[in-house]
């Protein structure tokens, strides 16, 4: 199936340039245009030419499908902590649709500074790539964040970089989620898939996926159309809180990640990462247009409701 999802070349605000105030709000305002038709439409782009490095995705890769590869009694010892959202998650445990028995993945969530944790001691590289990836995924989220205020339309271009200042440290959600669908070798409950429908909870999300494919998102007509795996790209679409945030102007489209139909697919691991982008938690998420569709809430008071409901 041919892809309706657009791709915008981001090499004019890539992760290269190092001073971002070189770059004029005139030499945004294309990929601002394209970024705002491709909210408009499907709610899903992918981005080219971005500069974040490819060798961090694959040790990234590595590292963590060494640690989804344990015996499961040494991955209970890293298990999600409630309080924190760090850790490791079983598979079958979240149900991102609940209509749906738990999706057929496994995830380990991760921000940075979280004392208290109990990390992996056993892959002495698990933190410091962790680390990495968070700071070059804070960076171009930061630069998507400028193109996004410009594509609303706000004055300023640093307004949606602002309410995420604390990205990487205390007070804002920012994780990196690293998702592990296992191979499937048996049949599996009826309705059950890999990833549930679902739309993201925050601003938006960045997705390093492999090339396995799977991921749908679900156009405006209600039909699912592939998200197809392309090279060197990066997804990014968009979550709940920015609808909210723009009065419904841009739609968090749903999404969910099927189990191949082909024998030789299902029996492959797929393996994906997803930057889930919150803004800082004592933020107050208000219409933009100033129209009060939504009662005002906090970063955090939304990101708690939306959890109680999944888990
Ligand atoms: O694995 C994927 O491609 C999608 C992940 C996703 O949508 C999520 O974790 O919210
Ligand atoms: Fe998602």
């Amino acid at each position: 199936m041919e892809s309706s999802i657009p791709v915008i070349d981001f090499s004019v605000y890539r992760l290269q340039i190092d001073d971002e105030k070189t770059v004029k709000i005139d030499d945004l305002k294309a990929i601002a245009d394209e970024l705002l038709s491709a909210l408009g439409g499907v709610g899903f782009f992918y981005i080219k030419n971005h500069g974040f490095p490819s060798d961090l995705v694959a040790s990234l890769r590595r590292i963590t499908r060494e640690f989804f590869e344990q015996p499961e009694a040494v991955k209970c010892q890293y298990a999600r902590q409630v309080a924190t959202n760090n850790g490791w998650v079983a598979t079958g445990r979240e149900s991102l649709n609940p209509m749906r028995p738990g999706d057929y993945k496994e995830a380990y969530n991760y921000m940075p500074n979280e004392t208290g944790q109990k990390w992996p001691e056993f892959l002495p590289d698990f933190v410091p790539l962790h680390t990495k990836f968070f700071t070059q995924a804070k960076k171009l989220t930061e630069r998507l964040l400028d193109v996004l205020s410009i594509s609303l339309g706000l004055k300023d271009r640093t307004f949606m970089r602002n309410c995420h200042r604390l990205m990487g440290h205390p007070g804002n959600c920012t994780a990196i989620r690293s998702l592990y669908y296992p191979p499937v070798t048996k049949p599996l409950e009826k309705e059950q898939i890999r990833l549930g429908e679902h739309s993201d909870y925050g601003t938006v999300t960045l997705l390093f996926q492999d090339d396995v494919g799977g991921l749908q998102v679900q156009t405006k007509d209600g039909n699912f159309v592939e998200v197809p795996p392309i090279p060197d790209t990066i997804v990014v679409n968009t979550g709940d809180l920015l609808q909210r945030w723009t009065s419904d102007a841009i739609i968090a489209a749903k999404h969910r990640v099927l189990i191949p139909e082909e024998e030789r697919k299902k029996e492959l691991p797929r393996q994906s990462f997803a930057f889930f982008v919150h803004p800082d938690d004592e933020v107050m998420i208000e219409c933009l247009d100033g129209s009060n569709k939504y009662e005002p809430v906090t970063g955090k008071g939304y990101l708690d409701m939306r959890f109680a409901v999944t888990y």
